[in-house]
């Protein structure tokens, strides 16, 4: 029989909250600095953050492979490059260059950028009004950014509640996961063309889909006309509150203020409209203490753990 001490390796995927506290005992502080700054002069960085780690966590798991540049004149393109993360915006990217910045200033080479990435989205949640959680760290940085793996593991906005779960499940994600991550889209702005559809020829019946509000519909419509012209214009994923971190998206999508097809049918679907219906009852505090929990999940999809398959980046945007 083994003894604890003798026991394999079975937890080097094991992420800690203390994990830097040797190593860089100031780092949130240190983070959190830049955070709050940027959220102040730039508010749009915070569903830019978010929205980031979702995308990084999802392929290759949480190792900062999205903040990786395709090297000049190379042809094997990067994640970034990739049609799914095109609309991931600046301000995003800039925040946790910033951050870095600071950290290696005060910790060099001990902090990966995975783990910046996990706080600085964390305290944005925080900063527009969502719940304080905290982030268990120790992922290291991967060694691969491939634009060819994102379509699969990316999900579009005309996704089908199908899909979306079986691609949550493929992450290890449940269905109360994939809706109350969902809850991200609280705060934020899809551009037209995610949502064009809905509103002209909904699933080729040429008239706009039942779904959606025809108030809202006739908004939607003057800010994306049919032609062309739009590709600039973003709007409110949340209707109601698109800086607030409440649960306004999951009370809109009870009155048909879904923008999303993908998040409109979280409403329609049996499997998932009961776990709406509860984020959206009366206090928010359920969905907020879900939320921290979902995030701590999704926060710890495929990290990896020393050498062979990691490293501890200095310029996040390329490999040591
Ligand atoms: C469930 C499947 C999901 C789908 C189909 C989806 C799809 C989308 C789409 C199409 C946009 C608009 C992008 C644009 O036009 O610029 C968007 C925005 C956003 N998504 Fe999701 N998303 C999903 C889940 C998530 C998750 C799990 C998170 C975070 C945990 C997230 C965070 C965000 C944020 C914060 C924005 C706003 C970005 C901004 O304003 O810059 N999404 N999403
Ligand atoms: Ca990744
Ligand atoms: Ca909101």
């Amino acid at each position: 029989k083994l003894t604890s001490s003798q026991t394999p390796k079975l937890h080097h995927r094991e992420l800690s909250v203390d994990y830097y506290s040797k190593k860089c005992p100031q780092l949130e502080n240190l983070i959190g600095s830049i955070t709050s700054q940027r959220f102040k002069q730039a508010p749009i960085s915070a569903p830019a953050t978010i929205r980031l780690f979702f995308h990084d966590c999802f392929v290759e798991g949480c190792d900062g492979s999205i903040l990786i540049e395709t090297k000049k004149g190379s042809k094997r393109l990067a994640e970034r490059e990739a049609y799914e993360n095109k609309e991931l915006r600046e301000e995003g990217f800039e925040s946790i260059i910033k951050a870095k910045a600071l950290v290696e200033s005060h910790c060099p080479s001990r902090v990966s950028c995975s783990d910046i990435l996990a706080i600085a989205a964390r305290d944005f949640i925080h900063l527009a009004g969502g719940p304080y959680y905290q982030v268990r760290k120790g992922r290291w940085d991967g060694k691969r950014s491939t634009a060819t793996k994102v379509p699969q593991n990316i999900p579009g906005s005309n996704s089908t509640v199908d899909q979306l779960i079986k691609l949550f499940a493929s992450k290890g994600l449940t269905v109360e996961d994939l809706v109350v991550l969902s809850g991200s889209h609280t705060i934020g702005f899809a551009h037209c063309k995610n949502f064009i559809g809905r509103l002209y020829n909904f699933k080729g019946t040429k008239r706009p889909d039942p779904n959606l509000d025809p108030r809202l519909l006739k908004e939607l419509r003057m800010s994306c006309p049919f032609s062309g012209g739009s590709s600039g214009v973003a709007l409110p994923l949340d209707t109601t509150t698109p800086f607030v971190f409440d649960n306004g998206y999951f009370t809109g999508l009870g009155t048909n203020m879904g923008l999303l097809g993908s998040d409109q049918a979280l409403f329609l679907d049996p499997r998932t409209k009961p776990i709406v219906l509860e984020m959206a009852r009366d206090n928010k505090q359920k969905f907020l203490k879900a939320f921290g929990e979902a995030m701590d999940k999704m926060g710890s999809i495929g990290v990896k753990r020393g050498r062979k398959h990691g490293e501890i980046r200095t310029d996040c945007r390329v490999f040591l």
